[in-house]
Order: C-alpha cells, then structure tokens, then sequence
C-alpha cells in the first residue's frame, strides 16, 4: 500500500518531521503557499501539519479529497474551519501543552524589557552610543502585576513573576478561590477595580467576543500612569490604536506585544514608538516548544491516520483513558463487523443496535459505534465516517443507532454483537494480540478469527456437502485456511465459514451456487 502523505505548511521542528516519516508517512514541507496553492495542493494529502499561519478555510476542506487529520503543532487552532472539518469527519488535533512555559518565559523576557529598556539601549550602543541616563529603567520586584486570565499560560506567569516579589492580582470569573490561592494571586471580580492597582498588566485570554477589545480607551484612562502592558495571547484584546494614543500621551509606560491583529505585521501604529516592544509572535518560538510540538503532533497525526483514538482531537469529546483501554481494543473488530454486516446486506441499515456485554457493559460505547459506521459506510463508499463525525453521518443515512449493554457475556470476558436491520453478528476478544473472533452470525454460534477473504455459506443441512466446497475450491486452485461448520439442528441448516487464499472470482462463485445444493445464501467477504 502506498505510503499516506503529509503536507507541512510551517516551519516545524526536524524531530517531528522524523517523527513522522518514522512512522511509515510521506512527507512533503512546502512553506509560504498562497491560499490558492494550498487548495490546488491539498487534494493529494491525507493530513496536514500547520502552525498559526496557514489558514484552513472550508475552500481547502471542501478541496481535501483525502484528508484524515489536520495536526496544529501548537496550542490554539483559530485559523481552521473546525465546522467543514467536522461536517468531513476529519481530525483536528494540537499539541496542547507543548509551548506554555515558552509562552509564559517570553512573558516575562517582555516585562524585563519593558521595564529596563533593554531594546532600545540594544539599539543605542549598535549605533555607537553610551547612553546610561537615558535608560533608567524600574524594578520588578514589589510591583504590582494584574494578571488576565488564569489558566495554564497565566499560572506559569504568576509563579514566574512571584519569584520576582511581584504583588499578584488578577481576574478570571472562571478561576477557583483555591487556584487563584495556590497561585498567591489576590483575585478581583471586577476589571474596572482592579484597573488602578496595577503597575504591569498582562493578558493571558482567549479570544473571544467577551475579551476582544477588552481594553480600550475607557480601560487606559483608569489605569496607573507609566502601566507596563503586555500581550502575548491573541491580538484585540487591547485596542491597537487607542494604546498608540495613549503612549504618545506618555499615560502608558511600554508596550509588550508579541501578537498582531493581521499576521505577519510589517506595520501598526505602534511601529513608531520605541516603547513598544513588538516581537514577531515569538512566544513558542524555542527549540524545546517547537521539539515538543513537532513530535507531540506526529503522534497525534499518525494515530489519527491509523484510525486509532486522538487524545487531544478538537472535533470530538475525549474519552478518559480507563474506558479507552476498555472499548479501544474493540474498535478495529467493530469495524470488521460493519464491512462483513454491508457486505451480507446491499442495502444501508435503517435500523442499528450495538450491543456491549461483560467488562465492556458500564462504558461508553460511542467509539465502537463509530468503528461499526466505518465498516458499513466506508465499504459502500458512501461516506468517510472517523469518530469526529459518526454521529452525523448516521444522522445523514438514516441510520437510527441504538446501544444495549449486558453484564452477562454468555461465557466471554467481553463481547460485542451488532444487529443491522436483523442481520446479527458478534465477537469477543480473547486478547488484542490476537485479535477478534466471531463468535456468533445469523443466530449461528461459531468461533472463527475473519481473514481477508472468507466465503460464507448458508443452506440445508445434508451430508457431503462440504466435501463439494472443498472439491470445487481445490480444483480453482483456491486453498482453504480455516473452515468452520455450525448448525442450527432445529431448522437443519447449516452456515459454514470458510476463510481463503487464493483469487476467487464470479466463475469460481457462479460454481459454487450451481454445486452447492439447497444453498440459501453465498457471501464473499473481503476484509
Ligand atoms: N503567542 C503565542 O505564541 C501563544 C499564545 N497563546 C495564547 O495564550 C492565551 C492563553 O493560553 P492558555 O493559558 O493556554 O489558555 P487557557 O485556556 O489555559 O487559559 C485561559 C484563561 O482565561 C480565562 N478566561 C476566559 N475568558 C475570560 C474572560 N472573559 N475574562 C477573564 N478570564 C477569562 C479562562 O478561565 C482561563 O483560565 C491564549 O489566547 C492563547 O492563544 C498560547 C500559546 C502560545
Ligand atoms: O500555539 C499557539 O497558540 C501559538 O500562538 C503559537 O503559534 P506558532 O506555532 O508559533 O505559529
């Protein structure tokens, strides 16, 4: 099977491009495309690599024929269509903790500069000059720092700035009383009270309707004069211009900032003031972030591709990992029985029931859903379906889907059986290295592991007439695996599984249904 490509979009590290071309992926980087490149490139990639820079709008996902997976090797995914991703069932995933302490290091590098100048006397003595008075900067330590936002980039910059002998305060409605305590933070519920305290003001937000434009105007004026204001989250949490205003009224002491409205920013209107530290969205610009990010992403991007669960997939609800180790064994069998379920039934299920018993019967059974729609829909052809978008391609189909769980395992540790429309099959695990079993089709109870191809036979029971599969199998040059013969001595019928090697074709079937006498049924199912 052709290697599965990767389009790489932005600089990332080397360790995770190997991490990826270690995994059997074919890699292809192509930095600074237009948007109309990337849509003309897309249509030959089966995952895609970015950073902050490449827009993913629906015109690409709707161009993605292949798409399975799109890795941001970063924390915040704003620049793709997480709605057209899903709606494709495809995987958008991050490296969610890979640059925070990057992030809340170049937080404080900004702080320190602002408060000593360091740019602009780096500048002076490049151009030859000495100039000491000029650059008396202020201290740290007893200041006092407001933080917005404590999360996991803000908690960093509190414990950071709290062995500087900052005074912490900070506001985040969604902050506990023992988190902002553990912190040492002195938690406002009120930004406007908290506005004149502050020496050093940093946010550390998302972006959203409630913190774009948080502060503008209003907020400034309230503030200490000479306030030190940092930015290293998302651009427009600060208006751009009225911070101009307010630096050029010397109300404001420096600006840090290391996020622009329209990235890359060549101007603003603070490109003017040598108080604005202004970095080219650098914060997770570090060998460690980008290491951790590249490789963090492979991963993620990798299991995605190979069907396998994405713990940090945006587009879906994660599982914990004790019912992952449960159900995720059961993904791949799921899926095997809905190909072997639309290959016994041309038509798509109206009606599906998921049935989980033994250990598998108190947890979620959502993934085992989803495996099952793969196996049926992707067999048929009619839809791409990943656990991001199983709910909704049922939905689609007119698949109405229902799960049961049972302690009772009939004598299994676990099992699943599945119902489409009245055709049954089940299987258990008896360990994941050995993979599944079925153990029941058709009401008929077996014990057989599928191969890639199997001819299943259902007729009259009556004596020889095994030996006839045998004859005509053996004389096409078709050589029998493992066969494996149940009845149902009550109706006398029998349903024999026969897995095969060799190339069976519409003689060979066309063969089999002449000799075979009182056949019911023939299926050959190719896994
Ligand atoms: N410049 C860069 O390279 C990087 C920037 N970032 C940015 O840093 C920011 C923070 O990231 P994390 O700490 O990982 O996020 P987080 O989600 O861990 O923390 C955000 C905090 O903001 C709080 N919050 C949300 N809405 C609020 C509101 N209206 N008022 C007050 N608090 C509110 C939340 O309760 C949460 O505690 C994000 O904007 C992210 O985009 C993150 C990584 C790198
Ligand atoms: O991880 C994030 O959210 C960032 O903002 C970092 O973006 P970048 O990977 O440096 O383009």
């Amino acid at each position: 099977m052709a290697a599965k490509k990767v389009l790489v979009t932005e600089k990332v590290a080397d360790a995770g491009l190997e991490a990826l071309r270690d995994r059997g992926l074919e890699v292809d980087v192509r930095l600074d495309m237009t948007p109309e490149e990337l849509i003309a490139t897309i249509p030959d990639y089966d995952a895609l690599v970015i950073r902050s820079a490449t827009k993913v709008s629906r015109d690409v996902i709707e161009a993605a024929e292949k798409l399975r997976v799109i890795g941001r090797a970063g924390v915040v995914v704003d620049s793709v269509d997480l709605d057209a991703a899903t709606e494709r069932g495809i995987i958008v995933c991050n490296a969610p903790t890979s640059n925070l302490v990057s992030a809340a290091e170049h937080t404080m590098a900004l702080m320190l500069a602002c408060a000593r100048n360091i740019a602009q006397a780096n500048a002076s003595m490049h151009e030859g000059k000495w100039e000491r008075n000029r650059f008396v900067g202020t201290e740290l330590y007893e200041k006092t720092l407001a933080i917005f936002g404590l999360g996991r980039i803000g908690g960093l910059v509190a414990e950071r700035a709290k062995a500087f002998g900052m005074k912490l305060i900070g506001y985040d409605p969604y902050c506990s009383p023992g988190r902002a305590e553990q912190l040492g933070v002195t938690l406002y519920d009120d930004v406007e009270a908290i506005l004149p305290l502050a020496d050093f003001v940093t946010v550390h937000l998302p972006k959203t309707k409630e913190t774009i434009g948080m502060f503008g105007p209003d907020q400034f004026a309230r503030m200490k004069d000479g306030v030190i204001l940092i930015n290293t989250a998302r651009a427009g949490i600060y208006n751009v211009d009225s911070l101009a205003d307010f630096l050029a009224a010397g109300k404001i002491g420096a600006v840090g900032l290391d996020v622009f409205q329209d990235e890359p920013c060549a101007e603003s209107p603070l490109h003017e003031f040598e108080n604005a530290i202004l970095t080219p969205h650098l914060s997770a610009s570090t060998v460690e972030a980008q290491r951790r990010a590249g490789v963090q992403t492979a991963e993620y991007v990798a299991a995605g591709l190979d069907g396998s669960i994405v713990p940090t997939a945006l587009n879906m609800a994660p599982l914990p990992p004790e019912v992952m180790d449960a159900v995720g064994p059961y993904v791949p069998a799921c899926q095997m029985m809905g190909s072997i379920l639309a290959q016994m039934d041309g038509e798509i299920p109206q009606y599906l029931k998921l049935t989980a018993a033994g250990s598998l019967s108190t947890v979620d059974l959502s993934i085992l859903v989803a495996g099952t729609l793969k196996g049926l829909l992707s067999y048929k052809r009619v839809a791409m379906v990943t656990p991001v978008n199983a709910e909704s391609m049922a939905k689609r189909h007119g698949i109405k889907v229902e799960t049961l769980s049972h302690a009772d395992a009939e004598g299994y540790a676990s099992a699943v059986s599945i119902v489409a429309d009245g055709t049954e099959i089940a299987c258990t695990l008896a360990d994941e290295a050995h993979g599944a079993r079925l153990v029941s089709l058709l009401g008929y109870k077996l014990d057989i592991a599928p191969a890639g191809q199997s001819l299943v036979f259902e007729y009259e029971d009556a004596p020889g007439r095994v030996g006839v599969i045998g004859t005509i199998l053996g004389e096409q040059g078709i050589n029998i695996t493992t066969m494996q013969i149940c009845t149902k001595p009550d109706e006398q019928r029998a349903l024999v599984y026969v897995n095969v090697e060799g190339a069976v074709d519409d003689t060979v079937l066309a063969e089999l249904r002449e000799g075979v006498s009182g056949l019911a049924n023939l299926w050959y199912i190719r896994l």
